[in-house]
């Protein structure tokens, strides 16, 4: 884990405690966020409702705030008449809101009488190729075949570099559908030789794979083989499937190696973990969004457990920063903070 991650999953007590749905905070917020640029329009509109959301998510007690440049991309502002450099100072934005608000609210909270905070991390979001398309691609992870990984590679290169030198503690790689944008994201943070820690988070639909149907072991692989990558995990999935996902990040391979000789048999066994990384998940809230309708389908059922319940699960099984996506609120990362937090005052 990163220097900074480490301590910060330290002060919080073994489990620091990620912001929740950004988009759903705007548009509760009164912001229209029906665009192509989904919650990275407000950058153009409404940059003061940005910070708004990034303080109500501190003062519910995340330790970590992502940026809103989730689907604020280079091409996409292009698209919309602005200019490179106007595209560029919009991603810095991103960054630089969030920066205020972290440390508006920290100055704040210091000169209470009793700090119950912890000083926030602020992680630069970015979304996938598929987010960018805005055709289901994010949910499915099919690109195609025309889809190289070169081509996903030249699709992130300039808004990691302007997003990483804009200051943030993280670089938060959100919902990867695929196995193929894992390993460009990887070699990207090689060749531009990317200092600032980055956590690469992928979405699943079914619990067991990655929403393309590839396997996390597979992709986790890739990932393990990179300094550059602190944290992984998984966000904007259903919650009932994180402890399973969890678990199988942590899960132990056996190899039984077999020694024979005349009489004796020799069972040995060696032990390998998916990953030794910290683990981040941080679920939507289980709604589903019917396209055709245009609207969030209610929470399937999932035991009736409710989020905080089900986060302190997730520290047990293994994950260092929980948090939420999608169609979760501060009050749902309130409940996480109050129930991963009070068991740590225990
Ligand atoms: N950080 C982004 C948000 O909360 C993640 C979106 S996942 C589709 O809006
Ligand atoms: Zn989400």
């Amino acid at each position: 884990m990163a220097g900074v991650v480490e301590e910060l999953v330290k002060k919080a007590g073994g489990c620091a405690v990620i912001d929740g749905g950004f988009a759903t905070q705007l548009e509760a917020l009164g912001a229209d966020i029906n665009d192509p640029l989904w919650s990275a329009a407000c950058l153009i509109t409404k940059p003061h409702l940005i910070k708004e959301v990034h303080m109500q998510y501190l003062e519910a007690g995340a330790d970590v705030i992502i940026s809103s440049s989730y689907q604020a991309t280079i091409p996409g502002f292009l698209a919309r008449g602005l200019l490179l450099e106007e595209a560029e100072g919009l991603l810095r934005t991103s960054v630089q809101l969030a920066l205020e608000a972290r440390d508006e609210f920290w100055k704040s909270t210091l000169r209470k009488s009793k700090p119950v905070y912890n000083r926030a991390l602020v992680a630069a979001s970015i979304g996938s190729y598929g987010a960018y398309l805005a055709d289901g691609s994010e949910y499915s992870g099919s690109y195609g075949d025309d889809v190289t990984a070169e081509k996903l590679k030249d699709f992130h290169r300039r808004r990691l570099q302007v997003l990483a030198t804009a200051g943030p503690d993280l670089i938060a790689f959100e919902a990867i559908p695929n196995k193929m944008e894992a390993q460009a994201l990887v070699e990207l943070l090689e060749e531009e030789d990317i200092q600032v820690p980055s956590w690469i988070c992928f979405s699943s639909v079914d619990g067991k794979h990655l929403c393309s149907g590839e396997s996390f072991g597979d992709c986790l692989q890739i990932l393990n083989a990179s300094e550059k990558v602190a944290i992984v995990g998984v966000n904007c999935t259903p919650p009932q499937f994180v402890e399973g996902i969890i678990r199988e990040f942590k899960q132990v391979c056996s190899f039984f190696l077999i020694f024979r000789n005349r009489k004796s048999k020799l069972l040995r066994a060696r032990r390998q973990q998916q990953t030794k990384k910290a683990i981040a998940v941080y679920p939507n809230s289980g709604e589903v969004w019917d396209g055709r309708a245009k609207r969030w389908l209610p929470v399937e059922c999932f035991g009736r457990k409710s989020f905080d319940v089900m986060a302190r699960r997730w520290q047990e099984a293994g994950a260092s920063l929980v948090g939420g996506c999608c169609r979760t609120t501060p009050s749902t990362i309130r409940a996480v903070s109050k129930a991963l937090k009070s068991r740590n005052d225990q």
